[in-house]
């Protein structure tokens, strides 16, 4: 495993997932991809298969979308429900929460310290529950095509890395796939303005409030700012920082692929705060971000794999498909 394996940030390896592409490796990257999902929930992929030119264009796309004047962008509103997830939301306007059903409580936590992030979020374009929502095209000229090409980019990466999670786990390689064919997937293109850290630090403010993901992997670009930190799995209630790493993908495991793990993979709780080293006084870069929220079929019966539970770990929970379970947990958020 000592060479796929090329370091770690924090705990979260760092693996050469090239060794898996090309067949040289593929049951040791697998190996090691899952060790890192069962210890920490999160794990940094180098050799990911997508090219830096396109993960740069897309960065590039994204911030000439959040550099449009406000009422050009709110052309595509996020609508309010609470289940359609496309389309540009303004800062503030939703407040991820974390197990909160309350509407009482709701109302309570979003008036506290509002999500101070703007986001645009499309999908497949022929997907009809959450049909996609654009600008006019002339608004952003090229803009549509480059999320609908970054997102099938984006797919073929899932596609790979569902493999090796399931060589893994022991099960034949395309085990995952079979659950993952209507690519009921979302593209996330986050902005994060610039606040001053003191407001972070007394919660005033939030950038992302701490939340796990809900689908089964969530692949992550960030830029190189920092500020991402997630729950160390030794020490709940603390946070160690994800810092970038050049080059690499992250990708963590949600709350549904947890759940079919019967808890032997992690869906660790995450946020964005203040990069490390920002000085107290000071306020934070702006950062950009574009997670891959992957789900199962929303018609997939989520039951516990095969080899996550035995007479000693029984199971844990009872089956349920993926959209029920997902479009619940998302209806919480607006
Ligand atoms: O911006 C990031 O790095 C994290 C974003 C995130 O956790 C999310 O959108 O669920
Ligand atoms: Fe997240």
């Amino acid at each position: 495993m000592a060479d796929v394996r090329m370091g770690d940030e924090h705990g979260i390896s760092v693996i050469d997932f090239g060794a898996f592409l090309n067949g040289a490796k593929k049951q040791e990257v697998a190996d090691a991809m899952l060790k890192s999902f069962q210890d920490t929930g999160f794990v940094y992929l180098v050799n990911h298969g997508i090219s830096q030119d396109k993960v740069q264009s897309m960065f590039d796309w994204s911030k000439k979308f959040f550099s449009l004047p406000q009422d050009i962008k709110m052309l595509a509103p996020h609508p309010s429900s609470g289940t359609h997830h496309r389309g540009y939301s303004a800062p503030g306007a939703e407040k991820v929460t974390q197990h909160v059903y309350d509407s009482a409580e709701l109302a309570k936590i979003r008036g506290k310290a509002p999500d101070v992030k703007e986001s645009f979020e499309s999908g497949r374009e022929d997907d009809i529950v959450q049909p996609n929502i654009w600008l006019p095209e002339d608004a952003l000229p090229g803009f549509r095509n480059a999320c609908l090409n970054f997102f099938w980019t984006c797919r073929e990466a899932e596609l790979n890395i569902l493999k090796a999670l399931a060589l893994g786990l022991n099960l034949p390689e395309g085990f995952l796939l079979e659950y993952h064919s209507a690519v009921d997937n979302q593209l996330r293109l986050l902005r994060y303005p610039s606040v001053p850290v003191e407001q972070l630090e007394r919660e005033e403010v939030a950038r992302i409030g701490a939340h796990s993901d809900f689908g089964s992997i969530t692949l992550l670009l960030q830029d190189d700012v920092g500020g991402l930190e997630i729950e160390d799995p030794n020490n709940p209630g603390t946070f160690l920082s994800a810092s970038p790493v050049e080059g690499a993908l992250i990708v963590n495991a949600g709350d549904t692929l947890a759940r079919w793990s019967n808890d032997t993979i992690r869906s660790t709780i995450h946020r964005v705060r203040a990069p490390p080293n920002s000085a107290k006084d000071g306020v934070t870069p702006e950062r950009y971000s574009i997670p891959y929220f992957c789900s199962a079929d929303f018609s997939a019966m989520i039951d516990c794999l095969p080899g996550t539970y035995s007479e000693e770990r029984p199971k844990k929970y009872e089956p349920v498909t993926a959209g029920q379970y997902v479009l619940y947990r998302l209806a919480q958020n607006y």
